[in-house]
């Protein structure tokens, strides 16, 4: 290999890597595994965020500290794949957080929802796509539904969500792999596979 094609298969390898899907289809079990198999190999963006530091967090390293007023300029500036507001603060990805992962050695991953991988495609990241199938909306219900974490109007909202998430994932090229979340252990290897080997 020459240096430049050398250069190229390490960038290569540590192109972040978005795993989306249906609330309920499994992203962070899988998500889960993996870490706890390769906890060296994969790297977290520190996200942005309005509320004021607790007790031991560090500006930079837990969250990017920011005003209201910094964290507008950002959303004007298209500096966010994503941003949301929970209990009266703002919370973003940074297309700069993520990049600063793989120069770091790292993959970053994250597990975001259909608007934030369509932003993720705007962008230059270069990033893989991975999408996460339930085996179907019934089965997908039941995991709501055994999950125990939910209303049911949220298991309605996330079901609707869910119909829209796979008519896009449907689209020619949408995501490079679908992994069907029917037994967990085939789903876990194809995941794997994909993302580290
Ligand atoms: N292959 C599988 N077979 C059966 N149950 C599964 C499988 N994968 C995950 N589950 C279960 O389904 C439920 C939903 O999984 P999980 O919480 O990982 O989904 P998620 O995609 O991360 O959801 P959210 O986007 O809401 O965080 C959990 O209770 C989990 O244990």
């Amino acid at each position: 290999m020459t240096d430049v094609e050398q250069m190229k298969s390490v960038t290569d390898t540590l192109r972040p890597v978005v795993v989306s899907g249906p609330s309920g289809s499994g992203k962070s079990t899988l998500l889960r595994r993996l870490f706890k198999d390769y906890p060296d190999k994969f790297g977290f963006s520190v996200s942005h965020t309005t509320r004021s530091p607790r007790q031991g967090e560090e500006n930079g390293v837990h969250y990017h500290f920011v005003t209201r007023n910094e964290f507008v300029n950002l959303i004007n500036q298209n500096k966010f794949v994503e941003h949301a507001e929970f209990s009266g603060n703002l919370y973003g990805t940074s297309i700069e957080a993520i990049r600063s992962v793989s120069s770091l050695g790292k993959i970053c991953i994250l597990d975001i929802e259909l608007n934030g991988v369509k932003a993720v495609k705007k962008t230059d990241l270069n990033a893989r796509f991975v999408f996460i199938k339930p085996p179907s909306l019934e089965a997908l219900e039941k995991r709501l539904l055994g999950r125990n974490t939910e209303t049911k109007e949220s298991i309605q909202a996330r079901l609707n969500a869910a119909k829209e998430e796979l008519a896009y994932a449907d689209q020619e090229g949408s995501h490079d792999i679908i992994i069907v979340n029917d037994d967990l252990d085939t789903a876990y290897e194809r995941l794997k596979n994909f993302i580290v080997e």
